[in-house]
């Protein structure tokens, strides 16, 4: 283990997780730095307390001046000196305070990137079928910079509004009790009225402003995202319309929510205002003076002091503010890094050749509802087996439960004698290669996509593979070649695209191929360069593929009718026929097709024999 990952699994949230009782997800997410953020703490409260002197040293020249007693020298430097003193530790630990809190704020982020980035390493590739890239980006992004605050501003901002206010109202009792009984009247005042601004009813509503802010957001990706198609279909308008009351709707809760708080903030902010603080004071101290209750010099501590008594209720409410935003945060953050991860075997075994074998599997995605029911098959070395049936049978679910994407719920996939569950994933990875929907290509260069799974392949390997894969003349038309970077020097149309993906699979040599057709057939006209790179593929190699193309049905050796999760009709395509029942009928209809009729026509009598 490196020392960066040690530091992660030692001091890490893992440990955190481990160590806390299950609770408050900001104390989880946080217990590993306890140290260091009580550490800020302290340094924020010396340095507000350091603050503090020059405003008394102030205070107390005033008195001492404006006193009719004679002016003792050596107090007044002294009062000097503690000033300017409390000055130089306000600013050296300000300084220590803030820069060891945006360390600590960086390190915290670095490691829970990582520990997400990890977790999301072990989860199976299943799990982020039900969850769209925007869902996580917000975690791995927004959500670990929302506890920014927390570690390098909002320490500071609540050790103020403590420390700061609670040692001006000692100094300030201590010289007259009648006015800082006036004094508390703004600030008890701005504190009543601020509590309420963050009532429940109040959160509540904000909530439902985040929830339709969230709707604009999510309208806005769906518009954008699925233009093409709307337009295509000439239905535009709708896609506007669907943004256009997300905007409306954003707007009608903003204006209420706007309405609700409008008159209990601007009442807040004055009540906390120097001005009314100031007006209030002079109106109450000129009272107690011409009473005969306070001596004149007794209202200049009160007119500089009073001040930072409400300054840092507003800055206490909005630091809770912050508290609160970044706990919903860290609740996300902690769901996302308890995602279960596949579990990897404690003694891997290694598979035994490249026969796949399926017992008794049964899947389902929501506990109830089984998609996979009690399935067996046997794929033979070398052999083909076509998967077909109708949309919504199970076909994709079947073939990902071979490249371990999810673990059957009952049963098990076997690969070389071995259930799946017991060989390491990179071994697995090595010996099943799979082309599906969606081709990931990075924003790497080319050679490093091809060799995305074999990163130590020499060129010649990977030149070897484009050619296999039909890709290395279009690689060689791009300015820099191999070296060229996707997504900077070349955009690849989709069916380039799955000829790079086939010569990442090529370069693997896995032994094992699971294939999706449709996909792969995507674009009609690369079609013809798309199919003869996957007959290289196919070449001597175990395959399930998921059928669509009569050519494809028609060789292999095995067809697998799926119907409602479980196994129709198994058998050879001559078999199939012959028995006239429900691949029969897939075949009759398949004939009816354009395509089919075109392309096919050779292999259908082929079929047929
Ligand atoms: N990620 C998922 N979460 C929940 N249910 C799912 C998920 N993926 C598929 N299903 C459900 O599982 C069932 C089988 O789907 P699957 O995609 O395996 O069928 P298919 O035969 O491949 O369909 P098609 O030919 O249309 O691609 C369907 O009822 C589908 O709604």
């Amino acid at each position: 283990m490196t020392t960066e990952e040690d530091f992660i699994y030692r001091g890490g949230a893992r440990a955190a997780f481990a160590g806390t009782a299950r609770g408050n997800p900001l104390t989880e997410v946080l217990w590993p730095y306890r140290i260091r953020l009580s550490a800020v703490l302290l340094l924020k409260t010396i340095s507000a307390l350091g603050g503090l002197a020059p405003l008394i040293a102030v205070v107390e020249l005033g008195r001492a001046l404006l006193s009719p007693e004679p002016v003792e020298e050596s107090h007044v430097w002294t009062v000097v000196a503690v000033g300017a003193g409390g000055l130089l530790v306000r600013v050296l630990f300000e300084s220590l305070s803030s820069g060891l809190g945006h360390l600590f704020d960086g390190e915290l982020q670095l490691s829970l990137r990582r520990l997400l980035g990890e977790r999301l390493g072990r989860v199976p590739l299943g799990w982020y079928a039900r969850r769209d890239s925007g869902e996580l980006g917000q975690v791995v992004q927004k959500d670990v910079a929302a506890l920014h605050p927390l570690t390098a501003r909002t320490p500071g901002e609540i050790t103020s509004a403590v420390v700061v206010p609670l040692m001006s109202l000692v100094y300030l009792f201590a010289v007259n009790v009648w006015l800082t009984l006036i004094a508390l009247i703004p600030v008890l005042l701005g504190l009543a009225l601020n509590l309420k601004l963050m009532s429940d009813t109040r959160r509540s509503d904000r909530l439902a402003l985040d929830e339709a802010m969230g709707r604009i957001a999510r309208s806005a990706v769906e518009f954008v995202q699925g233009i093409s198609v709307m337009k295509t279909f000439g239905a535009s308008g709708r896609a506007h319309r669907a943004f256009t009351k997300a905007a409306d709707d954003f707007a009608d809760y903003f204006t209420g929510w706007v309405l609700g708080v409008a008159g209990l903030g601007a009442l807040a902010s004055l009540v906390l205002s120097p001005l009314f603080v100031l007006v209030l004071l002079l109106t109450g101290g000129t009272a107690l003076i011409t009473s005969g209750t306070a001596p004149a010099s007794d209202l200049l501590p009160f007119l500089l002091l009073a001040l930072a008594l409400t300054a840092p209720v507003a800055a206490l409410c909005h630091g809770f503010d912050d508290v609160r935003a970044a706990r919903t945060a860290a609740g996300r953050i902690r769901a996302l890094l308890e995602a279960p991860p596949l579990p990897e075997p404690a003694r891997p075994l290694p598979p035994r050749g490249s026969q796949v074998e399926l017992r008794d599997v049964h899947f389902s995605y929501e506990p109830g509802h089984e998609v996979l029911r009690g399935i067996s098959l046997k794929l033979p070395p070398g052999t083909v087996t076509a998967l077909v049936g109708p949309s919504g049978s199970g076909k994709s679910t079947l073939a990902q439960l071979v490249p371990r994407f999810c673990d059957p719920t009952h049963g098990s996939v076997l690969l070389g004698g071995v259930d799946l569950r017991d060989i390491a994933t990179r071994d697995l990875y090595r010996r099943v290669s799979f082309v599906f929907q969606d081709v990931r290509l990075l924003r790497a260069s080319v050679a490093e996509n091809i060799a995305l799974a074999v990163p130590h392949a020499g060129r010649d390997d990977i030149v070897r593979a484009a050619r296999r894969a039909r890709i290395h003349d279009r690689i060689l038309q791009l300015p820099r070649g191999y070296d060229s970077v996707i997504g900077e020097d070349v955009t690849f149309s989709e069916g380039e695209a799955q000829r790079v993906s086939i010569a990442r699979a090529l370069l693997i040599e896995a032994p094992v191929v699971v294939l999706d057709e449709a996909t792969a057939f995507a674009d009609p006209r690369r079609e013809h360069e798309v199919r003869r790179a996957l007959d290289t593929l196919r070449e001597n190699r175990t395959q399930l593929v998921i059928a669509h193309r009569l050519e494809t049905i028609a060789e292999a050796d095995t067809v697998v009718v799926l119907d409602d999760g479980a196994v129709s009709e198994i058998g050879t395509p001559a078999e199939l026929l012959a028995a006239d029942g429900q691949f029969a009928a897939i075949w009759q209809s398949q004939l009816g097709m354009p395509d089919a009729a075109s392309h096919d026509r050779d292999t259908i009598a082929r079929g047929g024999e």
